[in-house]
């Protein structure tokens, strides 16, 4: 079922049969959820009854306990601790950072752009992307040959941790084909991890961010044990994993979106120009950029980095006029949801003034959902939003660009989504 076009399927069946879908996994039953009142639901007015599930045991080899994956009084308390470290005072002296990154990056651009040979401007966001965690959250950074390496090894595990969420009624001990690379990539990646945590037990003074609040916590009662090593390195995993790969492929969609619709670049450009006129964005000017940020949630809504996540319910549940059983595996679906038609028309259309004031009020909340929603909401969202804000301004001003000729576009699903082969854009210096 998932294996050929997995996503028009989906949106097939949502369209044939509605909101809520029951349909076979392997052996398995799932459920298909899209209806923006039953993700409500689920995510919001009952959240009680819903947890990760066995659907994300796969993932856990990955992530182990970090706050993506946990529930109850761990995720709580995980998720209490993280949270300020992605508060807007912190967010908003990002921003430098952000800049000094993104034009480095322009900078190693330069050869090709005088051969006159593409920049892959999907490959390119990710070490802008992992180097702005490194540095924002976690107070480091690594070279660029390290981060190619780090890149490759995230790749091996995104794919195998397709083939363990879509395979979750299998026993975790029966190894997947390719279960060695996947271990192989895992310890790269794991080095890194554990290099970042060594560094900072070095030199643990309180530098307020993500790395600090993790290695400087104490329990609630104040008995001051710290967290052990283990979950340290589990929140940094779930962080690094769930946080550059989303927001590149994000990027990469948005790049691509815009190539293919010139009208919505040249308003763009012309924001840009008149807000900023050159220069790079500041945190005044964010809240101005109001068309680049239309842009950006319009690509989310098209290409929602992560399409489908996951849930399970504990007991019983009456979603519209439908009986859930206790253990119904759910996978909700925000590629689907903002493809509704009755919320959405003409849902393959690309179109940034849907989010305009005017037009954003004509659909319930729950139609969009990029980010998820309610007490698992993405921590990064924000970081992410003003991060893309940043580097879209500060790209698209600086180059026109330019779709590498021949090129076709084929979406790949490895529990992100990103353009399969790259997204290869002549650029031009304005
Ligand atoms: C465009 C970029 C991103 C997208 C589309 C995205 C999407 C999501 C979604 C849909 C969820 C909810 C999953 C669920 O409810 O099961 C989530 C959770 C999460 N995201 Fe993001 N994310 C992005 C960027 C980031 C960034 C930049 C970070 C960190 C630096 C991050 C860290 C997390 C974490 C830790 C969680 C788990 C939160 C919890 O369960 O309490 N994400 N993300």
């Amino acid at each position: 079922m998932l294996a050929h076009d997995p996503f028009g399927y989906l949106v097939d069946a949502a369209r044939d049969y509605g909101g809520l879908v029951r349909m076979r996994l392997g052996p398995a039953t799932v459920y298909l959820v899209s209806d923006p009142a039953h993700v409500r639901h689920i995510l919001v007015d009952n959240h009680a009854n819903y947890w990760k599930g066995p659907i994300l045991r796969g993932i856990k080899l990955i992530i182990g306990d970090g706050i993506f994956g946990s529930d109850g009084q761990l995720w709580q308390r995980q998720r209490r601790l993280m949270s300020p470290a992605f508060h807007r005072p912190r967010l908003t002296a990002m921003i430098g950072v952000m800049t000094d990154v993104v034009e480095a990056a322009t900078v190693r651009w330069n050869d090709r752009i005088v051969r006159k040979t593409p920049v892959d401007m999907l490959e390119e966001m990710v070490p802008i992307n992992i180097e702005i965690v490194l540095r924002t959250l976690f107070g480091t950074s690594i070279d660029y040959s390290e981060i190619a390496k780090l890149r490759a090894a995230s790749d091996v595990i995104f794919h195998h941790s397709e083939k363990l969420v879509f395979s979750f009624f299998l026993p975790m001990r029966i190894p997947r084909p390719g279960h060695r690379h996947f271990i192989t990539a895992l310890s790269v990646v794991d080095e890194v991890v554990d290099r970042i945590i060594a560094e900072r037990r070095r030199d643990p003074a309180d530098r307020g961010d993500l790395l600090s609040m993790l290695l400087l916590a104490h329990d609630d009662e104040g008995t001051q044990r710290a967290m052990d090593d283990r979950q340290v390195r589990d929140e940094v995993m779930s962080i690094l994993m769930a946080g550059y790969e989303s927001t590149a492929a994000a990027l990469g969609w948005t790049w691509y979106l815009l190539s293919q619709h010139p009208d919505a670049d040249a308003r763009l450009q012309t924001e840009l120009d008149s807000v900023l006129g050159g220069r790079v964005p500041s945190l005044q000017d964010l809240p101005r950029l109001v068309y680049t940020r239309q842009v950006i949630s319009e690509s989310l809504r098209l290409y929602p980095p992560f399409p489908t996540f996951f849930r399970t319910s504990y007991g019983r549940d009456q979603l519209g006029s439908y009986n859930l059983p206790p253990g119904a595996a759910l996978i909700i679906s925000p590629y689907v949801t903002h493809r509704l038609t009755e919320h959405w028309p003409d849902p393959e259309e690309f179109d940034p003034m849907r989010f305009d004031a005017d037009h954003s009020t004509d659909r319930p909340n729950e139609a969009y959902y990029p980010f998820g929603l309610g007490r698992r909401l993405c921590i990064g969202a924000n970081l992410s939003l003003l991060e893309q804000q940043v580097v879209v301004a500060t790209v698209a001003q600086r180059f026109d660009r330019e779709i590498a000729s021949g090129y076709v576009l084929e979406p790949h699903y490895d529990i992100a989504l990103r353009p399969r082969n790259g997204v290869p854009m002549m650029l031009t210096p304005r």
